[in-house]
């Protein structure tokens, strides 16, 4: 289990390195295009998931979600700090 910050140190780590093995490395490279679409695939997958699966399923989703949110964060050079300024 991972906290919110801990999954952004992590992944800020992974793309400041450069790390070829890592997802996340990968799905920066592929731009910020590619990133938004991921973002708009796993919301809609939140929405199903909410409305029709499981909690499990849709604390899944959500947890992706989030994670490809990260990435859009990293992809932009946004800091938590700068998200969370705004909430
Ligand atoms: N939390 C996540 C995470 N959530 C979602 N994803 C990615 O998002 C995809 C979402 O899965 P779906 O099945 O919905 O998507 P899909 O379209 O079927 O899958 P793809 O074709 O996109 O791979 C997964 O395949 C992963 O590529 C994640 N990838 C990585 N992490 C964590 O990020 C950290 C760094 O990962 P790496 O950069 O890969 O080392 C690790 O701690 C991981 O646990």
């Amino acid at each position: 289990m991972k906290t919110f910050e801990e999954l952004f140190e992590e992944l800020s780590k992974k793309a400041a390195a450069g790390d070829p093995n890592s997802g996340t490395v990968k799905e920066l490279n592929k731009g910020t295009h590619f990133i938004g679409k991921k973002i708009v695939e796993e919301a809609a997958e939140v929405w199903m998931a909410a409305k029709f699966e499981t909690d499990d399923d849709t604390a899944l989703e959500i947890s992706q979600l989030l994670y490809h949110l990260q990435v859009m964060m990293i992809d932009q050079k946004l800091t938590l700090e700068d998200i969370y300024k705004k909430l």
